[in-house]
């Protein structure tokens, strides 16, 4: 997949653009679905399937409120590469931006920039100042400007249509199968490994401290997860928590002391400075306060036993 940052010469001519305008924030099964209809008609026209995404959220321009992210640009730049996208055109959102009306995003951006036949919108798409842009004003815009438009209906899970807020909300609220199935693939945090007190390694079980690249993650507790590092997949132990056996402060606010941890069953070697991708697979229990650090160590024997038999459950009844 190309990436093109801003709008400045493209690095060659796209045949045929089809395009679609969105945030894409978790690339979720509605979006997966948009993606499938840029493909189908770029196969169809003999062209190429552009995604057209921007640096940061409108409403952190326009409301001063930018929203938590499911996913960092850099994931979400890779989610669509995996489903085959061929550009995607990363704007930088400012003021200017916001200030362009729809027509002229069409016309200048669409038109003129990427010389675009065909156009495709989610039932519930809105761009250009004051959100005006819609399939009804770009339908009204195709002949004058010569490009197809097609619209996507909406994809339900259970009586409600999929979006980046209600996943957004499951996740928080740790329903973590709800959101997997609105993700089409499990939940993911994604962030580099950072240096902390190394109190894991004298335990006896090393962690990895991870500093997020995005704000969305599961509520406290421990889960039993995947992690994904040099294209390789491990099982791991994430505790998600305020450490309460070692803390000295009360760990009532969760915030500022909040560590996400992950601990690779069976790896050896430093990760410090990598990048990972961390899975949820189930939750094993919430993080709970032992009176000696040898119980807990005696606690996270159990957690690494309950990994290890449900995922082998789960591989038994795959085969
Ligand atoms: C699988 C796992 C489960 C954990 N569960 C708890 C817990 O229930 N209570 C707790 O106080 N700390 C828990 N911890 C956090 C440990 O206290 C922490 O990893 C250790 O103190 C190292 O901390 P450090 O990052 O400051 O070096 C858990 C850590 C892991 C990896
Ligand atoms: N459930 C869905 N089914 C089909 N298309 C969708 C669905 N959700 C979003 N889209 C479409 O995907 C494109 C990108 O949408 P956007 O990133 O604004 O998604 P969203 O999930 O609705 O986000 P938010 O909840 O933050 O408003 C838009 O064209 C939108 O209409």
């Amino acid at each position: 997949m190309k990436k093109i940052y801003g709008i400045k010469e493209l690095p060659g001519k796209i045949k045929y653009p089809v395009v679609t305008i969105g945030m894409f924030d978790g690339v979720h099964r509605g979006h997966q679905k948009i993606i499938e209809c840029i493909r189908h008609y770029a196969l169809t026209g003999k062209g190429e399937s552009v995604v057209i995404t921007f640096d940061r959220h409108p409403k952190s321009i326009i409301e001063n409120r930018p929203p938590s992210f499911i996913t960092s640009m850099e994931h979400r730049l890779s989610l669509l590469e995996r489903l085959g996208v061929d550009h995607t055109v990363v704007l930088q959102f400012d003021r200017k931006l916001a200030e362009m009306t729809a027509e002229d995003f069409v016309r200048e951006i669409l038109v003129c920039w990427l010389g675009v036949k065909c156009i495709v919108l989610g039932f519930n798409c809105h761009f250009g100042k004051d959100r005006e842009g819609n399939i009804t004003l770009v339908r009204k815009l195709a002949e004058k400007y010569d490009f197809e438009v097609y619209g996507c209906p909406p994809v339900i899970y259970r009586g409600q249509i999929i979006s980046s807020t209600a996943i957004r909300r499951a996740i928080l609220n740790g329903e973590l199968g709800k959101a997997e199935a609105m993700l089409g693939r499990p939940v993911s945090i994604l962030g580099t490994v950072v240096k902390k007190s190394g109190r894991g390694r004298i335990l006896g079980y090393p962690t990895a401290n991870l500093d997020l690249h995005h704000e969305v993650r599961p509520p406290r507790g421990v889960y039993g997860t995947r992690v994904r590092w040099a294209e390789q997949d491990y099982l791991a132990l994430t505790n998600i928590g305020l450490r309460p056996t070692f803390a000295k402060e009360p760990f009532t606010s969760e915030g500022e002391t909040l560590e996400i941890e992950v601990h690779i069953l069976d790896f050896q070697g430093t990760l410090y400075g990598q990048n990972l991708e961390v899975q949820f697979l189930f939750k094993i229990r919430d993080e709970i306060p032992f009176q000696t650090a040898e119980e807990l160590k005696t606690q996270i024997e159990k957690d690494k036993e309950i990994l290890l038999k449900r995922t082998l459950t789960v591989q038994h009844m795959e085969e």
